[in-house]
């Protein structure tokens, strides 16, 4: 691992797969395997966050409503998300943002309204192929990171997680290289630290994009990447539990 002071967080997307099963799973594994000094998080389908019964790990929504409550039918309030024992909540997965056409100001209002409720969001950002390739990675980056400077406090930022999701790292088998994740992290931090430098400092940001068993290791041993957002090798204890270990 690293040797910054930032504590280590892995957190497993589950997406929209799993089951009562592997949330039981999920509820013995970690019963007998400890994982020391990084923070665990899982972020099941919200119907299955009531099953978890381990206190082992933390549990987050994988999404949240910027709204407190009222006619929004299929959406979850961060209240409901905290009365159900979540500590985090991600926002602007890029599934997100695809699928529901989420805007950078909608992710940072979502942000904004998380920490109001007591919960840390996970914020991702991160870039399409084509915006890699023609060589536009910072100024792409640099403007999802605008909208979370101007709606969110100083004091707010600092109670979030940043994770760099490259879309095209996502489920694809093609991790990032460390260099390549190191490069886009080290920007992010540059980033925050033009803004305040002991929230830079202290900002955890969280490397995604087929994060598996075997390539763990060499992304979190990055001089900026302090951690894990984790999918498919999520669904599995074993692979979950080596990615968690990875990162002490
Ligand atoms: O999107 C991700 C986590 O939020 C990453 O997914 P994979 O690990 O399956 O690539």
């Amino acid at each position: 691992m690293n040797n910054n002071k930032r504590k280590p967080l892995v957190a497993g997307n589950w997406k929209m797969n799993g089951n009562r099963s592997l949330v039981t799973a999920f509820n013995d594994a970690f019963e007998n395997n400890a994982v020391d000094n990084v923070d665990v998080v899982i972020c099941p389908p919200a119907l299955y966050l009531s099953a978890f019964s381990t206190q082992a790990f933390a549990l987050g929504g994988q999404d949240v409503s910027h709204l407190d409550n009222g006619a929004h039918t299929g959406d979850l309030s961060a209240d409901m998300l905290c009365e159900l024992g979540c500590k985090y909540a991600i926002v602007g997965h890029s599934e997100r943002r695809d699928d529901h056409g989420e805007s950078n100001s909608l992710v940072a209002e979502k942000a904004k309204k998380s920490i109001a409720s007591g919960l840390t969001p996970i914020i991702c950002v991160g870039e399409s192929l084509d915006i890699r390739e023609s060589g536009q990675v910072e100024s792409f980056i640099g403007e999802q990171l605008d909208a979370l400077v101007n709606g969110l406090t100083v004091e707010e930022l600092s109670k979030s997680v940043l994770a760099y999701e490259p879309v095209w790292a996502i489920g694809t088998g093609k991790t990032a290289s460390p260099e390549q994740a190191q490069d886009v992290h080290e920007f992010i931090r540059g980033y925050f630290a033009k803004v305040d430098a002991e929230l830079a400092q202290g900002l955890r940001i969280l490397y995604g994009g087929s994060v598996k068993a075997d390539n763990a290791k060499t992304l979190f041993a990055q001089q900026d990447v302090d951690g894990g957002l984790i999918g498919g090798a999520s669904l599995k204890t074993e692979d979950f539990i080596s990615i968690c270990q990875a990162a002490n």
